[in-house]
């Protein structure tokens, strides 16, 4: 049995992706694997046991992917599984931002009398907003976000320009042919009238929207962040509110400054927070999960690279190494002295990391035992593990 710890509201479509035979939820204070979303792993410990962790949904600031590496722990995030719901949010964003929606509404709520109709159309004048059409809007980082919301403006009328030195060839395809790329940020900065952001936090891209960018906005620019907190400087924004250099900034992410700013609009983190996309989220990590556990298969991992291999034998032996020369050579050296014949083999690295997949026939788990000590033995070797098939 091998048990799976969760954290957070993780949709019941995931858990139930882990057959009763084969897997436990919650169980033990030894998981096989953890199955997270916003929980902030730097903050909790997760022990040697731990082979995998997948965050259902995207963004993996939250999780010391150092740690992992050192561990031998794979990390998964599900690419794309909330997208749709981020842009949807984003086109209501950009609607809230330009039409008083929220003022107009509570004023008619404070109406009464018989003529509540007539007093509507009398006090209408006071309510009035401006287009999205025609208006250009900046969208920084053009992956499963923003190339949706870069379609979902382009259909509303707006002018799109994008801008992503980083772009996967994926989402390059995705991106239709018409929405121009600014050849760098200050291009996009100074073109637009609103921008909004969907890149990962990183160290490079910490503070990428501070005072400098700021000032580059045209005058009352409209500003949107709902990627994270730390991309974009708090106090340079607030500044550039108090200055009206930009005119509103709207955000996921946000602190009691942000908060109580009378030019800001904050969402509590509910980007991704549709019914669909925890499903989608729960669901693909869940799947990925149990693809490594079952296979050792890697796919949709942020720290080790893909790695697929048809399981046609009967065991399986898995190592997580440093990536450094002669590996492979190595532990084949040692399967040797066991007599053990290598029916398939594959071995990929990423970084630091590498991983190797060797299928034999049956190893008795005495042998194996024997081997893995043997093994782990070589200091590059991070993890040895055993997968029968079937079990
Ligand atoms: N508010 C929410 O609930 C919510 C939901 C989903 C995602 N997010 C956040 O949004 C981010 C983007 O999500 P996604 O699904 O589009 O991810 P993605 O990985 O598909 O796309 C990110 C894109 O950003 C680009 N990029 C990275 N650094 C850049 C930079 N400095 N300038 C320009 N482009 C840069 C990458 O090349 C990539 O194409 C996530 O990392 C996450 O932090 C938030
Ligand atoms: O888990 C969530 O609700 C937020 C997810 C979102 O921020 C992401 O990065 O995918």
């Amino acid at each position: 049995m091998l048990d799976i710890k969760t954290y957070n509201m993780i949709a019941p479509e995931g858990t139930a992706e882990f057959p009763a035979d084969k897997y436990t939820i919650n169980e033990t204070d030894k998981p096989a694997a953890l199955l997270i979303r916003s929980q902030d792993m730097h903050k909790t410990r997760f022990g040697t046991s731990v082979l995998a962790i997948a965050r259902a949904g995207v963004g993996v600031n939250n999780i010391p992917l150092v740690e992992a590496n050192s561990n031998g722990t794979v990390v998964f995030n599900t690419p794309g599984s909330n997208a749709n719901a981020v842009k949807e949010l984003i086109v209501a964003m950009l609607i809230l931002a330009t039409r008083p929606v929220f003022s107009s509404v509570q004023w008619a709520k404070k109406l009464n009398g018989a003529d509540v109709s007539l007093q509507t159309e009398k006090g209408k004048n006071h309510f009035a907003g401006t287009e999205l059409q025609g208006k250009t809007i900046g969208i920084i980082g053009l992956g499963s976000v923003g190339s949706r919301v870069a379609r979902a403006t382009a259909d509303l009328g707006m002018h799109v320009i994008g801008y992503d030195p980083y772009i996967s060839v994926e989402h390059a395809w995705r991106l239709s042919n018409d929405i121009p790329r600014a050849k760098d940020l200050s291009e996009l900065l100074q073109k637009s009238d609103y921008v909004t952001i969907h890149i990962p936090y990183t160290e490079g891209n910490k503070d990428l929207i501070s005072s400098k960018e700021l000032a580059e906005l045209k005058d009352g620019a409209i500003l949107l962040n709902y990627s994270r907190w730390g991309i974009v400087n708090e106090n340079a924004v607030i500044d550039a509110l108090d200055s009206h250099k930009i005119a509103q900034y709207l955000t996921d992410f946000s602190s009691e400054k942000v908060i109580k700013h009378e030019s800001t609009i904050v969402t509590p983190h509910i980007g991704g927070t549709t019914l669909e996309a925890e499903i989608n989220g729960a669901i693909m990590a869940a799947q990925t999960l149990k693809k490594y556990l079952e296979t050792g298969n890697i796919v949709n991992s942020v720290n080790f690279p893909a790695v697929e291999m048809p399981f046609d034998s009967n065991f399986r032996i898995t190592l997580i190494h440093q990536n450094v020369p002669n590996m492979v050579g190595r532990i084949t050296t040692i399967l040797a002295k066991y007599d053990i014949n290598i029916d398939n083999m594959i071995n990929r690295s990423r970084e630091q990391i590498a991983y190797t997949m060797i299928d034999t026939d049956n190893i008795s788990e005495k042998t194996f035992n024997k081997l893995k000590n043997e093994l782990i033995e070589i200091s590059e070797v991070i993890r040895v593990r055993e997968i029968r098939k079937n079990k």
